[in-house]
């Protein structure tokens, strides 16, 4: 591989950014048109992001981010390692690539027609194997330390849903266990695990669910919210029984606690989102049990707040956690403010100038906390933020 882009490949691809700013969902579009003409591709993706044309958007963003920094790689670090963790946790291999780039210099022909050349074509040939390359060898370093690890695996694995509990009204538990009955890997808390469903009517439907409990060797919890015409979590709610096998592939993820954290935490979550919070709290009740941590959680009532008398139980139990609780419609027994969680009430309330804030909740939450925590001077690295989803870097703009 090139260790370097020459100087007339990065010019090259330049000089494609202002067609990719016009015409970059159209590319990706293509893109995925050509790609999905081979089946064993098209199951590799979360076709729901597909559906709802998120992955194209956010693929277009993602290319045209690429060109506009190609001489300038370091500013894409964070995201590149989101990618690679993504492509393990989808089981993505080396030999799918090729597929992405013939599909990927195909679509920017078919878009732009004779303004793509010859040249243009090849340079953008060399930068997408440029980048792919990067790719595949972080991926290769996280299988390896995957398969290193007591209890990790590569690829699928089947488990078995051995425990099945509603949460809220609208919120239900998992505990999955490999079907092997071997150790699980111990995920870091806040990682995430991949599902593959292979029932009736959802065969090859892919997934990512947080992980809800500690780290152990045992087991792992995913917490499902219903979501409205939801494919995989109306099968979970509905038909998931115990004994029922979903296929997994190991945590992956970058949004999770330091193993020594050594600020202060503030665990901040919108609805279905306090799951990769929970695990996290569960973590610092185990481990840091001096770390001072703030569990604030908005949720639109009483009804769906899930996992509620679990975090109070450990808030009792440790003197260092303090839970604080936002219920769009509150009742006069509820032990909740009323209302969203506003960034006053955290410069109020939580050590904003020392702490490493977690965040996970809907987009408009990401939306709002992740400008205003910026805004009220919380330094863009003590900021960690996770979306399922394809994934939008550009939350902080
Ligand atoms: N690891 C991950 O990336 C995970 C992501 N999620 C995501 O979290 C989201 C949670 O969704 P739902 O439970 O449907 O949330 P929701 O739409 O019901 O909202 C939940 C709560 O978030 C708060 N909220 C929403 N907008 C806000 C704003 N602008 N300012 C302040 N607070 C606001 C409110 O308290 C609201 O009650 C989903 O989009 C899901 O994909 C969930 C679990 C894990």
């Amino acid at each position: 591989m090139a260790t370097q882009l020459s100087a007339e490949t990065i010019a090259l691809v330049k000089a494609t950014v202002p067609a990719l700013a016009e015409h970059g969902v159209a590319i990706t579009e293509a893109m995925y048109r050509r790609l999905f003409r081979d089946e064993h591709i098209a199951r590799l993706f979360n076709q729901s992001n597909q559906n709802s044309g998120a992955q194209r958007f956010a693929l277009a963003g993602a290319v045209l981010a690429y060109a506009q920094n190609i001489d300038n790689l370091p500013v894409l670090t964070t995201t590149v390692e989101r990618i690679a963790q993504k492509h393990v946790g989808y089981a993505i291999l080396p030999e799918h690539y090729p597929f992405v780039a013939t599909a990927l210099l195909g679509a920017i022909k078919e878009v732009l027609g004779e303004a793509a050349t010859d040249p243009i074509l090849a340079a953008w040939g060399e930068a997408y194997w440029f980048l792919a390359e990067i790719l595949m060898n972080r991926e290769a370093v996280i299988r390896q330390d995957l398969v290193a690890q007591t209890g990790g695996w590569t690829d699928w694995r089947r488990f078995l849903i051995t425990e099945k509990r509603a949460e809220s009204d609208i919120i239900v538990s998992f505990t999955l266990r490999p079907e092997d009955g071997g150790p699980v890997l111990r995920h870091k808390p806040g990682q995430y695990l991949t599902l593959r469903f292979d029932t009736a009517g959802l065969s090859g439907v892919i997934r990512n669910y947080s992980i809800s409990c500690g780290p152990n060797s045992d087991h792992y919890r995913i917490t499902v919210k219903r979501e409205p015409q939801g494919e995989a979590s109306g099968f979970l709610h509905d038909s998931a029984r115990l004994g029922s096998v979903l296929e997994v592939t190991a945590p992956a993820g970058d949004f999770c606690l330091a193993d020594s954290p050594e600020r202060p935490v503030v665990l901040l979550s919108g609805g279905v989102g306090l799951t990769p919070m929970v695990s996290m709290l569960e973590e610092i009740a185990e481990r840091h049990k001096a770390l001072p941590t703030y569990f604030v959680h908005g949720t639109a009532d009483r009804h769906s707040h899930a996992l509620a008398a679990h975090v109070r139980h450990l808030a009792r139990l440790h003197d260092n956690i303090e839970v604080a609780t936002f219920y769009e419609r509150s009742e006069p027994a509820d032990a909740a403010n009323t209302g969203y969680i506003t960034i006053d009430w955290l410069r109020d309330s939580v050590p904003l100038d020392q702490a490493d804030i977690f965040l996970c909740g809907p987009k408009p939450f990401l939306r709002h906390f992740v400008p205003s925590l910026i805004a009220a001077n919380v330094s863009p690295d003590r900021i960690h933020y996770e979306f399922f989803g394809p994934t939008d870097e550009n939350l902080a703009a």
